[in-house]
């Protein structure tokens, strides 16, 4: 092989946006920590810019090439890619179907017998425990190039989690400074108290949530409901007097609808650090996908995964993997009612999630240490972004 002066420093990161804000938002995550923590520079080819701009609201869906925290971002399409100069790296999320051009460009190399980007699938993350003996195997593809599988997970013989260095300091910092009322203010949020419970309801549509309001409802103390505008609110708003008819296209950011006592808020859709304050400010969390589900995880706050549902209910088989290894060193009949709350809360079922609700004190504070413990030790030593550097001085 010659050496790899033809390649450009760079790593290219390829997205393709199948649904929501999942795919953009971890590999979002990834470019940004490449160059923050590794000082690689990256360029972020991503397919959809309107679904990116929710989470990036400064970004311009009309430019097919700009910068944000120091990463290239193109918009891509598979009829008019624009120019693509292979780098060390290229990475495809999610088993994307990347463009037949950068294709082309890699097995002309090949066929020069220059040396390649390493080009590797970033899989999705799961808890199962198959995951380990797949995390970095090569494929050999049909064209005679060679594609590395890269798992994320839990475990030390997986490709580990995305999580920035600082975030532990950031968030003790945070919670310790009690900085949420700030941040409620500058979200337009009023008549919080201290003292009232705060939720944050990030999930897909399902009828869990009216339980979860009817619940929090009767309680005594009051309780806010912060819910991004979108598919959450979408299910909410029929339950609430005042908002029934209304489409969700009506609604402002900012309005708040009463219900018995609790309020719930909508929220704007903010960049990914707004949202992780919004984490780490609130008592409980409702999430979602994957990249939310991990951003509880690092909150430290007790909450409530609503998966990403697959076909044939394969979904559960993931969410049990996970509820093994997160509630494993905790008291059995603590582990078991809070299973079967999220359990519950995943099937969608009313009664059965009310029923589990009273069986289940969220604000419990033993609940509270376990998550932050779990905040702590979860990575073990190192996060994905490293891992994975490390990953490709190896190959
Ligand atoms: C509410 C909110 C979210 N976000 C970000 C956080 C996350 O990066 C992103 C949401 O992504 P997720 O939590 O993963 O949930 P999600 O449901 O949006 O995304 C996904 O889930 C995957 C499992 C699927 O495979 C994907 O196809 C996709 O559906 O949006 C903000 O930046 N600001 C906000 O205000």
């Amino acid at each position: 092989m010659n050496t790899q002066r033809h390649l450009k420093p760079h790593w290219d990161i390829f997205c393709v946006v199948v649904d929501n804000y999942g795919d953009i938002g971890v590999t979002w995550r990834l470019a940004k920590q490449l160059v923050d923590e590794h000082q690689i520079s990256v360029v972020l080819w991503v397919d959809d810019l309107h679904s990116f701009g929710h989470i990036l609201p400064s970004l311009n869906p009309n430019l097919p090439v700009q910068y944000f925290n120091g990463i290239k971002i193109i918009h891509w399409n598979n009829t008019n890619i624009i120019a693509f100069e292979p780098g060390q790296v290229l990475i495809e999320a999610f088993a994307c179907e990347l463009p037949s051009t950068v294709i082309n460009s890699l097995i002309t190399l090949k066929d020069k017998q220059l040396s390649q980007p390493i080009w590797l699938n970033l899989e999705y993350l799961s808890a199962e425990t198959w995951v380990d003996g797949c995390h970095g195997l090569p494929s050999l593809q049909a064209n005679g190039l060679k594609k590395w599988f890269y798992f994320p997970g839990f475990t030390d013989n997986t490709g580990g989690l995305l999580r920035e260095q600082p975030i532990s300091k950031m968030v003790t910092q945070w919670q310790t400074e009690n900085k949420k009322q700030l941040l409620f203010t500058q979200l337009g949020l009023t008549n919080i108290d201290d003292d009232d419970i705060v939720i944050s309801v990030f999930s897909y549509e399902t009828p869990a949530l009216e339980s979860l309001l009817n619940h929090f409802a009767q309680n005594d103390t009051k309780v806010h409901f912060l819910v991004p505008k979108g598919r959450s609110l979408f299910t909410l708003l029929p339950l609430l007097d005042c908002a029934f008819d209304l489409k969700l296209s009506q609604v402002q950011p900012g309005s708040q609808y009463h219900y018995q006592n609790a309020i719930v808020h909508v929220l704007p859709m903010t960049d990914q650090q707004g949202y992780d304050q919004l984490l780490w400010s609130c008592d409980i969390n409702i999430v979602r996908g994957e990249d939310s589900f991990l951003r509880a995880q690092w909150a430290g706050k007790p909450f409530i995964w609503h998966i990403y549902p697959q076909e044939d209910d394969y979904h559960f088989e993931k969410l049990n993997a996970f509820l093994d290894k997160y509630c494993q060193q905790w008291p059995p009949a603590l582990a078991v009612s809070y299973r079967n709350l999220v359990t519950a809360f995943n099937e969608g079922e009313r009664e059965k999630c009310t029923q589990r609700l009273h069986e289940l004190d969220l604000q419990q504070q033993s609940l509270q240490d376990l998550a932050q413990n779990w905040a702590q030790s979860a990575i073990n030593e190192t996060d994905l972004t490293s891992r994975l550097v490390q990953f490709i001085k190896s190959r």
